[in-house]
């Protein structure tokens, strides 16, 4: 589909609402042999919706295999979420970040033509900015190509090796990148994270917490929200432990918090990463994720027994 095929106008799933609350990091769903499929998204939009209450998405992020995905892998998967999405997503977030700077401005054009509610970028890895200006001028340089847009800088230092600090990095945005919306922060840094959020409030910017384990402090400290793994198959948990936040009964929150924990712990401790995550979800919401991509290899049968097994045998607050 080209984008002038799309059934959807630009910024079509729900104009103006902000991002807030939790966001599934997409996996990508991957044949036996390694392609994409395209085919199961609609059954895992459905399964978002209704199993999980998630209803925004990341699209060829982290979880989603971006950076091992072509050009027109991400822009075929780009389509089919926007799609699929239509009137049962809030957001269809598009991450558009590349170590080439002409490949990411084509995907955020692309992201643009074919309604996507947001674009993202991650820091460029190979050859990296050394200081703030050098990674806001790469930013804004993406960012312009979709001027109409909210754009989010998704800072993610383990993987990127960029630490430069979000606090630094968000005095004066808006002056450069105008469509500058917020951060997807996927860093244990909560110091970096609370001083971004008592400078610039989250009304003004959205504050979105990447590190699933670890939700419940940076709550604390005032996000908005969250973008993880985990929410393809714990957002219905995660939710209620929002909801307590929000009440506030920090015991309760503290209590989902613990045993999300606790299940994260157990599969980190076996050796957890995308690989494992679509292996996970495949079990729990029977949609086949398939293998990942190389370099990465499937997850062993016992991991997935052994996850299963820790998995059914959490007893959470709501009796589930
Ligand atoms: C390094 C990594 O993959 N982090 C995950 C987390 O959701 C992570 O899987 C979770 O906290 C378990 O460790 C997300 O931050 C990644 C993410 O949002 C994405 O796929 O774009």
């Amino acid at each position: 589909m080209s984008p002038s095929d799309t059934s959807t106008s630009p910024n079509s799933m729900t104009p103006g609402k902000k991002l807030e609350g939790l966001v599934a990091a997409a996996i990508t769903p991957m044949t036996p042999d390694g392609q994409i499929n395209l085919s199961v998204i609609h059954q895992y939009v459905d399964y978002l919706v209704r199993e999980q209450n998630v209803k925004n998405i990341f699209v060829n992020g982290t979880t989603g295999e971006g950076l091992s995905l072509s050009i027109q892998e991400r822009k075929q998967l780009a389509e089919e979420w926007v799609r699929q999405g239509k009137d049962k997503l809030d957001h269809v977030i598009i991450h558009v970040g590349a170590l080439s700077l002409p490949e990411s401005q084509d995907l955020a054009r692309h992201a643009a033509a074919i309604g996507a509610s947001g674009i993202a970028v991650i820091a460029p890895f190979f050859f990296k900015p050394t200081n703030k200006d050098e990674l806001v001028a790469f930013l804004q340089k993406v960012a312009s190509e979709a001027p109409g847009v909210p754009f989010y800088y998704y800072h993610i230092p383990p993987l990127t090796g960029v630490k430069i600090r979000v606090e630094e990095l968000l005095d004066g945005i808006r002056e450069q990148i105008p469509t500058f919306q917020g951060v997807k922060f996927s860093d244990t840094d909560l110091l970096d994270l609370a001083q971004c959020i008592n400078k610039n409030g989250s009304e003004q910017f959205a504050f979105l917490y990447g590190v699933d384990e670890q939700l419940l402090g940076a709550l604390a400290v005032g996000v908005n929200g969250a973008v993880g793994s985990t929410y393809n198959y714990l957002g219905r948990k995660t939710k209620l432990m929002l909801q307590a936040f929000a009440k506030p009964d920090l015991a309760l929150a503290q209590k989902y918090q613990f045993l999300i924990g606790e299940f994260l712990n157990f599969v980190i401790k076996l050796g957890f990463g995308v690989a494992q995550t679509k292996a996970v979800m495949t079990f729990v919401s029977g949609i086949p994720m398939g293998p990942p991509r190389p370099p990465l290899v499937n997850a062993s049968e016992e991991f997935i027994a052994k996850a299963k097994a820790k998995l059914d045998s959490i007893v959470w607050p709501d009796g589930d």
